[in-house]
């Protein structure tokens, strides 16, 4: 059909789309000019050499890091006009930011961001109360009960994926620990026996990655053309989005219903399940949501929840790898940790895991280094903000914090760009002025200075059962496995993959593999 009216009007498809798109950048590029005479010029801009709103966009795309972090070092203490993949941007420092996100959300929305980062008009993303509830309400109060159980699978996953031979065997770990992590979580989130199906793990690790593909390549194309380019089979993605949510609800709308068979049924003898399913369908009828969207609920906890673990476990491996003398003091920790537990054979209990202080300052050390994202609070104002500063943001200011520049500031962090875990420990001498000698300065603090989980009441909720997933990876993975970068068991910070860049996300080198064999004593 759309082809036939192309032929009518004597233009191929791809002619059509970039006449359009031409047209498009003109009239975005007369708007960005228009937008640029608003209050907000009153900020500076590290904009003003690229006239273009897409050239800006490619430069935030290729540079981005660099550019925050300049505009940061510029302005510490303000805020600076950039425009970044979400289009004009006004970059706040952690104190404007800190006024900014306790304005209400009719005031400040953080769902609007999320909308154009999800293109959520096509991807269908919706903001899921019932996940963020269950997470906060449910999940994290019981962090302590459902550990015995996360600590089994993350060690049984462990002992089926990593190699059992002690010679030196290539992985290629980003894959390995994904599996890893969606084995894991999936046994709190849906329960123990799904869990470990090929069918539930390839659909809580494909669906996010078709949403985000999707998502990406609907943003290269001007808005007014995206449904235009959705039916010349520019995403694919979509269809296989809406075909894993008809799959999730095949999976689990029975395993409900025979719960709820069962909850009516009870006569005090049957063991409710302990897991985020359970929880959810309890207080679904709370928010009006079916038990078909309680399935679907459970592809969006998946989608917050395992990729951002996975990488962030990855990159915490590549730098435990590329420092191999934080190897000893790691070891030495575990065993003291295990050494007082009052099981037979000793297991990590919540306790116990957070006595491990060296543990929790190599992942925050790592995620520092490498976080996710290079922003956090990305909010758009639906309301006049008038700020202590005197300036007022005008409706419709898309804001973000450079959470990566903050991280890297040498003002905060002596020789920013090291890795040295101790900087996070309590009785560092090598700690700097900013950060040492709290317990704010754990993994999961959300605050000024600890940016990564966010902050305010938007910070995320899942960070403590996201730390306990990756503190248990690295105890039972240091102590069952050798780990380096190079074969024959070489080791060095020269040899630590370089992450891939892209716009605000961080993410580890797809292909990257690191050298792994059981330790002869494990
Ligand atoms: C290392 C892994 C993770 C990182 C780096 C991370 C990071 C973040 C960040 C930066 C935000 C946005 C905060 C803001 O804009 O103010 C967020 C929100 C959120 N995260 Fe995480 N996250 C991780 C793991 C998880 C896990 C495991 C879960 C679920 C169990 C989860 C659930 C959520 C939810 C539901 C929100 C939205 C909160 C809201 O609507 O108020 N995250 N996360």
């Amino acid at each position: 059909m759309t082809e036939a009216i192309f032929s009518q009007l004597g233009l191929s498809p791809s002619a059509l789309l970039l006449s359009a798109a031409a047209a498009i950048f003109s009239i975005t590029y007369l708007f960005s000019q228009w937008r640029d005479t608003s209050g907000l010029s009153k900020i500076p801009s590290l904009d003003e050499r690229f006239k273009l709103g897409f050239q800006r966009k490619a430069r935030y795309l290729k540079h981005g890091k660099e550019l925050l972090r300049e505009g940061y070092r510029r302005f510490p203490d303000g805020m600076f006009r950039l425009t970044t993949q979400f289009g004009p941007t006004v970059v706040v420092s952690r104190d404007v930011m800190d006024e900014v996100i306790k304005k209400p959300d009719d005031m400040i929305s953080f769902m609007e961001p999320v909308k154009h980062d999800m293109q959520v008009e096509y991807t269908g993303i919706t903001d899921d109360h019932l996940v963020a509830e269950t997470i906060r309400n449910d999940l994290t109060p019981n962090l302590g009960r459902i550990m015995p159980t996360l600590s089994k699978e993350i060690q049984n996953a462990l002992l089926e994926e990593f190699p059992k031979s002690t010679e030196w065997t290539s992985l290629n770990i980003n894959k390995i620990l994904l599996r890893v992590v969606a084995i894991a979580s999936g046994s709190t989130f849906v329960g123990t026996e799904l869990c470990r199906t090929e069918e539930w793990i390839h659909l809580s690790t494909q669906y996010t990655m078709d949403v985000f593909i999707a998502a990406e390549k609907l943003k290269i194309v001007p808005s007014l053309l995206r449904p235009l380019s959705i039916k010349l089979g520019w995403a694919p993605e979509l269809q296989r989005i809406v075909e894993h949510r008809e799959k999730a609800k095949q999976y689990l709308v029975p395993i409900i219903q025979k719960r709820r068979q069962m909850m009516a049924a009870d006569d005090g003898s049957w063991e409710k399940p302990d897991d985020c399913l359970q929880w959810m369908l309890e207080k679904a009828h709370q928010h009006g949501y079916s038990d078909e969207d309680i399935a679907v609920s459970q592809l969006s906890l998946s989608m917050v929840a395992i990729h951002s673990t996975s990488i962030t476990a990855t990159q915490a491996l590549f730098d435990l790898a590329a420092n191999p003398s934080c190897l000893e003091p790691l070891r030495n920790e575990l065993n003291t940790a295990l050494s007082m537990s009052p099981d037979s054979p000793p297991t990590f209990t919540k306790s116990t895991l957070s006595s491990c202080s060296f543990l929790d300052a190599l992942i925050k050390e790592s995620q520092r280094l490498s976080p996710v994202l290079l922003v956090i609070g990305k909010r758009v104002a639906l309301a006049p903000i008038p700020l202590s500063n005197g300036i007022t943001l005008p409706t419709g200011t898309h804001i973000a914090c450079p959470s990566e520049a903050v991280g890297t500031d040498p003002t905060m962090y002596a020789d920013p760009l090291e890795f040295r875990p101790e900087r996070f420990l309590k009785d560092s001498s090598s700690s700097s002025t900013a950060i040492s000698g709290s317990t704010r300065n754990a993994l999961t603090a959300s605050t000024k200075n600890s940016l990564h989980f966010g902050f305010g009441r938007h910070s995320c909720p899942g960070r403590f059962f996201a730390a306990m997933e990756i503190k248990l990876v690295f105890a039972f993975l240091v102590q069952g496995w050798d780990v380096a970068l190079g074969e024959g068991g070489q080791t060095g910070k020269e040899l630590r993959p370089a992450s891939r860049e892209r716009g605000d996300s961080i993410t580890p080198d797809p292909s990257a593999m690191v050298w792994i064999r059981r330790r002869a004593d494990a």
